[in-house]
């Protein structure tokens, strides 16, 4: 399904303030804001001028990763993290990920001597710098989305079994520069999903209505979607944000996305506060990770629309 898109804009929320603070008047204003676009897009885009400063050494990192000859991106996966190199069936994504723990150890070997035999540590200082940025935003708009629902006496607990995952994207321009499809559409499997780029635009996010919309992001911003995990968390309190990237014109597009999903053997599940007569529980508790490895196995059999209800809906 080929859409043009509207062009109509998101809302745009700022959380560069370094004294953003629950309980504060610019937490609880920010709060505001997020449960309104919360309600109205299930997505909205967050100025964090603290990423602004590794934009020019993010670019050039992603540039020099997605350079490297393809037999050494596929080379590695260890017992302890994953690391793994895709493309995508469309052909035009390429994409690498790492998880959190992995770009943390980074510097001493792993990822990066792994790529480059000689190591390249700006490579993995800059992966860790921008981790580091944008897991902080993370938490904090998590936080916020969990005090609306009047729940984030759970905040530090998740916090605790929370892994990241960081991926390193890179869209080819379509040939001819003709309309193609970059990552069909989807709702992610995770909790919250934050995702930087560069100036070259593709993402979509559905409306209520249906409409596909056009999302431009700016170099200080973050366009920030809900998972079908934070979904089930509060128990149908969010939807899942519904995108797709739809690539034109000749230039590639470059990006991070980081997803925050649960640590395995952890159980993602409603609280009781959020379960009632009126709102009966729609989700058995599961494993995050082990939930991955169901949707996985359902994409190529064309099954990538909403598998969390077929996984474990009650
Ligand atoms: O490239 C993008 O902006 C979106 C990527 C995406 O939807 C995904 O990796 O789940
Ligand atoms: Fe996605």
């Amino acid at each position: 399904m080929m859409s043009s898109g509207t062009q109509a804009k998101l809302p745009v929320i700022d959380f560069s303030d370094p004294n953003l603070k629950p309980g504060s008047p610019e937490w609880d204003l920010a709060k505001h804001q997020v449960r309104q676009a919360m309600e109205e897009y299930s997505c909205f885009e967050a100025l964090f001028d603290q990423v602004v400063e590794l934009r020019n050494e993010v670019m050039v990192a992603l540039e020099e990763a997605f350079d490297l000859p393809l037999e050494t991106k596929r080379l590695y996966v260890s017992d302890k993290h994953f690391y793994g190199y895709f493309e995508s069936t469309t052909g035009l994504l390429e994409s690498l990920m790492v998880d959190e723990a992995q770009v943390a150890d980074s510097i001493e070997q792993g990822l990066t001597t792994t790529l480059w035999p000689q190591g390249n540590i700006s490579f993995s200082k800059t992966l860790v710098s921008f981790t580091e940025v944008s897991s902080r935003l993370e938490k904090i708009i998590r936080r916020m989305i969990l005090e609306i629902f009047g729940v984030d006496k759970y905040a530090d607990e998740l916090d605790d079994n929370t892994n990241y995952m960081l991926k390193l994207m890179k869209y080819n321009a379509p040939p001819y520069g003709k309309p193609t499809s970059g990552v069909f559409a989807h709702c992610d499997k995770n909790m919250v999903t934050l995702l930087y780029q560069n100036e070259v635009d593709g993402l979509q996010i559905q409306n209520k209505d249906g409409e596909w919309m056009n999302i431009k992001p700016s170099p200080d911003s973050f366009i920030v979607m809900v998972g079908e995990s934070f979904n089930a968390l509060l128990n149908g309190g969010v939807s899942p944000t519904y995108h797709h990237v739809l690539m034109k014109g000749n230039n590639a597009r470059y990006g991070l996305g980081l997803f925050s999903g649960t640590v395995t053997g952890y159980h993602v599940k409603a609280p009781d506060e959020l379960v009632n007569d009126n709102n009966p529980i729609l989700f058995k508790p599961f494993d995050y990770e082990e939930y991955l490895g169901f949707y996985f196995a359902q994409v190529p059999l064309g099954r990538a629309g909403s598998t969390l209800q077929a996984y474990c809906g009650v």
